[in-house]
């Protein structure tokens, strides 16, 4: 099988990270950039109507993260990206920063929401699938393969074991039934799983590397045989993380998590646990997490915190009286300026939960955490000062 891989730099690639300090004015912008993505992040992307009529008729279906039009199109058109049909799906095509073919191990792919990452690729045979190639391609804005399209929105990380073809990418593409009035409905996402098999383990880690340049995280993990103790062959397949990824890859960052665990009428706990911290671990977050004991504990806790300790920020897990602690806590802090120097992101967890949908347009726990892994941090208290004196909207 002939395989072409050509790379090239992506000079529009976003940097949403927070590690490097930038100049006042220049983090007030990117901040308010940032709470305007999360905004609209629980947004539908809705794909154009196309032109002909058997497109038109599965345009309801088409308007999807994962973009599945395959059903209504002849075979011979399988392995064809479509790149027509209005502006916001060629936004999405555009900014190509790596192409190639790869294989979509259909075999492979999970949607469970429990399992993580080095599960999914230890269970993974590293067998190649008797499948064909398609094209793909991964631009700034999406991964494309065929006529399939996944935005880089609902991209969670990506995991590759050293050696290996094969690389998976995790996602949480909203479900087709969170479309629609999304003021009303509740944004739904679950997890799914892409396993690619590319031409060469050498492909795949300029895949995997491109994913890292899109700010994905990379899970990167040994070669399954020499995690296997029995097969152990540390000669045969070295542990290095490849050069080319190591200084891609990103440091992950450090939250403390501040959970009441009576809120939501003591549901939150089972909520984080069960659906938002495995979406944290599979994009290599640590997270040191706290449950408060009373009413006044996360105010305490807020006001007294080691910031080195929790140097990416704070993320609320509750109602909207856990939040409200927290930033009073910040608020009387010692050092003020540190305190609302501090990113805080929030789980809504709570019975009610009014504050984070009015102010930041995420409500279900899910979407929360995606924003925060995505963007980072979902607010800043000195620019949430700074945006409520104005009172009309999210502007300096
Ligand atoms: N361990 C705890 N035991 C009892 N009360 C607590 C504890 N931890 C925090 N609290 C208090 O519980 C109050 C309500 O919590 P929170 O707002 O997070 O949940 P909720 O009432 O379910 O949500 P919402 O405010 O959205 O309706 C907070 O103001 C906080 O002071």
């Amino acid at each position: 099988m002939q395989m072409s891989e050509s790379l090239s730099t992506n000079s529009n690639a976003s940097s949403v990270r927070v590690s490097s300090p930038q100049p006042q004015s220049q983090q007030s912008l990117r901040r308010l950039s940032l709470c305007s993505q999360i905004a609209t992040h629980s947004s539908p992307i809705v794909f154009p109507e196309k032109r002909t009529k058997k497109l038109k008729a599965s345009s309801r279906r088409s308007e999807v993260g994962v973009n599945d039009v395959q059903a209504e199109k002849s075979k011979g058109d399988e392995h064809r990206i479509d790149i027509g049909g209005g502006d916001e799906k060629s936004d999405l095509l555009a900014g190509v920063v790596y192409s190639g073919k790869l294989i979509l191990d259909k075999r492979n792919n999970t949607t469970t929401a429990s399992s993580n990452s080095s599960d999914v690729d230890q269970k993974s045979s590293t067998g190649v699938p008797n499948q064909e190639a398609v094209d793909a391609k991964l631009t700034s804005k999406a991964l494309v393969w065929g006529s399939q399209v996944l935005p880089l929105d609902d991209v969670i990380s990506v995991t590759y074991n050293v050696g290996l073809r094969h690389f998976t990418v995790h996602s949480y593409p909203l479900k087709k039934s969170s479309y629609g009035l999304s003021c009303f409905i509740k944004p739904r996402r679950s997890r799914k799983d892409f396993r690619f098999v590319a031409s060469s383990a050498e492909v795949a880690v300029q895949w995997v590397g491109a994913f890292a340049d899109q700010q994905c995280f990379v899970n990167c993990l040994p070669h399954p045989l020499v995690s296997s103790k029995k097969q152990s062959s540390s000669e045969l397949f070295p542990m290095d993380i490849p050069h080319e990824l190591l200084f891609k890859c990103k440091n992950p960052p450090k939250m403390l998590v501040i959970l009441n665990p009576r809120s939501g009428r003591g549901r939150s706990s089972k909520v984080f646990d069960g659906i938002v911290e495995p979406i944290f671990k599979l994009a290599g977050f640590k997270l040191e997490v706290v449950k408060t004991t009373s009413a006044g504990h996360a105010k305490k806790l807020a006001s007294t915190v080691d910031i080195s300790t929790c140097p990416d920020g704070i993320i609320c897990v509750g109602g909207d009286g856990i939040i409200n602690e927290v930033l009073n806590g910040l608020l009387s802090r010692d050092n003020q300026k540190e305190g609302i120097s501090i990113p805080i992101g929030i789980i809504p967890a709570g019975s009610d939960n009014s504050l984070v949908w009015t102010v930041l347009g995420v409500r279900d726990p899910v979407s929360a955490a995606i924003s925060i892994v995505k963007v980072n941090f979902l607010l800043l208290l000195s620019s949430w000062c700074l945006l409520r004196k104005r009172d009309n909207g999210w502007r300096l």
